[in-house]
């Protein structure tokens, strides 16, 4: 299992000040290196010397099948590490122990299994989300934990893309264990897919969050917004927020709705951190619930004098303008991934959101659709770019949920994928669950 040594929460952007100079790419807080493994993805095929090995068995794809659900549930909670999950089989192929990655500084997943494993773990198989680190960060090598305990065989999903520690898959062979890779990858890509986004592709992966209409308003003519959807649906909402390293929205939601964004409806967790894109900072109100010290609050804008009415606290980050005069995208995230923001939650307007679809800075959605009809109003999405029906912006329906009265739907954007293609699921998954519990595959969705 892998770590990487960036910021999380609202730590990551919280302790260093204002003016931009918050935080620092990889290790706001003096987190430790990556303990990673060193070998590229590699696809899942039986030709990649990366990833040769037996081909898994029945009993090893249903562990990894268990696997990836541990390592799913846990999307987004582990940051700044990534989601992981293991399953020991003994000798004959029974389950004797599992585990996950349960917080950043935590024991990793293989150590939790071995342990619930003991004795058991003996000559055994170790199933695991993503290859087993070779490297000292906040805990040792899963590596060695693996041959300390005596396994024989390693079957793993995902090549840790990380580059700065040696290959644990590698070390794991030269000490005559028999090594097997990409087995579920996709699935387990998935289930992992803010932490990997963020390493492979360095910006955050962003969810976009919306409650609207049927007709799909997210206000009244009035500009009236509170509440469309429903208590259910709003708790879920918050959820995300908890799942999220950061959640941004732009100067007109501000302006509108005087927004909190911290974590409410009995929801605990990490606070993100809060997130305004503003291109005329001077229009913002000085006294918004989203300045108070409940967690950070990140101003993104082209012009850091003309947000000087702002409380001190707020950490003033300049970013380049683009083609409008605004802010430009690429660079605001630029900005967030320097301090260590993996995940981002878009719950923005309809501006700021087709701006980050112009900018292909959209990677999922999640839509509350609330059986109501307003008829004017602003609509979920402004611009994005689309003059015609064969430009749409098709998603791949990963879920769909009845919440109280609303409807959730769950989407990818098509081709989103969380990096590079390291190969395929010989076991693939059924993506889309309608009323199920979605923590299953997707948890965040
Ligand atoms: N139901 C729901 O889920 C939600 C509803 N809403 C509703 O939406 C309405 C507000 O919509 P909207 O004004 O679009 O809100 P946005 O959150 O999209 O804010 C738009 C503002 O973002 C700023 N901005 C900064 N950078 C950029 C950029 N690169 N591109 C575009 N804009 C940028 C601009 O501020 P500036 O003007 O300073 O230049 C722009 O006016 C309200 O009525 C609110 O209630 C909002 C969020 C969610
Ligand atoms: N009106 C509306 C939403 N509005 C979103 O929620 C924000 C308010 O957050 P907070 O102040 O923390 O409660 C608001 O600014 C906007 O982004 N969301 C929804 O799920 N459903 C709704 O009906």
């Amino acid at each position: 299992m892998s770590g990487t040594a960036k910021a999380g929460g609202t730590g990551g952007l919280g302790g260093a000040g204002a003016s931009g100079a918050t935080g620092s790419p990889g290790g706001a807080q003096g987190t430790p290196p990556p303990c990673t493994g060193a070998s590229p993805a590699s696809p899942a095929t039986a030709a990649s010397p990366a990833t040769a090995g037996l081909p898994a068995s029945a009993a090893e794809v249903r562990a990894m099948h268990r696997a990836v659900e541990l390592a799913a549930a846990n999307l987004g909670v582990t940051t700044p590490n990534p989601t992981v999950g293991c399953v020991i089989l003994d000798r004959s192929g029974a389950v004797v122990g599992e585990g996950r990655h349960e917080f950043a500084g935590g024991p990793h997943a293989e150590v939790v299994a071995l342990r619930r494993a003991g004795r058991a773990a003996f000559a055994g198989t170790a199933v695991v989300t993503l290859e087993p680190c070779n490297h000292h960060g906040r805990t040792g090598p899963c590596a060695q934990a693996l041959r300390a305990a005596g396994i024989r065989r390693v079957v793993y999903a995902v090549a840790d893309p990380t580059a700065n520690a040696s290959g644990g898959a590698e070390s794991l062979r030269a000490a005559g264990i028999s090594v097997t890779g990409g087995v579920l990858a996709e699935s387990a890509r998935r289930a992992n897919r803010f932490w990997l986004h963020a390493v492979e592709r360095r910006r955050p992966y962003i969810t976009w969050k919306f409650g609207a209409t049927l007709d799909g308003r997210v206000a009244a003519a009035d500009r009236s917004s509170r509440w469309i959807t429903g208590e259910e649906s709003r708790r879920d909402a918050h959820e995300l927020r908890a799942r999220h390293d950061a959640v941004l929205v732009g100067a007109g939601t501000v302006r509108a709705d005087d927004p909190h964004l911290g974590l409410r409806h009995g929801v605990t967790g990490r606070a993100p951190v809060r997130v305004v894109l503003a291109g005329d900072p001077a229009s913002l109100p000085a006294r918004a619930r989203i300045w108070d010290d409940s967690a950070p609050t990140v101003l993104l804008s082209c012009d850091q004098a003309a947000g000087g009415h702002l409380p001190d606290r707020v950490h003033q980050v300049t970013v380049p303008a683009g083609a409008d005069g605004r802010p430009d995208v690429t660079a605001a995230l630029a900005e967030l991934s320097a301090r260590g923001v993996h995940s981002l939650l878009l719950e923005g307007g309809p501006t700021v959101a087709g701006a980050f679809l112009r900018a292909g800075a959209v990677d999922e959605v999640v839509g509350y659709l609330a059986p109501l009809l307003l008829g004017a109003g602003p609509a979920a999405l402004a611009d994005a770019g689309v003059a015609t029906l064969a430009d749409g912006i098709r998603l791949d329906l990963l879920s769909t949920r009845t919440l109280g009265r609303d409807l959730r739907l769950n989407a990818l954007l098509r081709g989103t994928d969380t990096g590079r293609d390291d190969g395929h699921d010989t076991h693939t998954d059924t993506h889309t669950h309608t009323d199920t519990d979605t923590r299953r595959g997707a948890p965040c969705a």
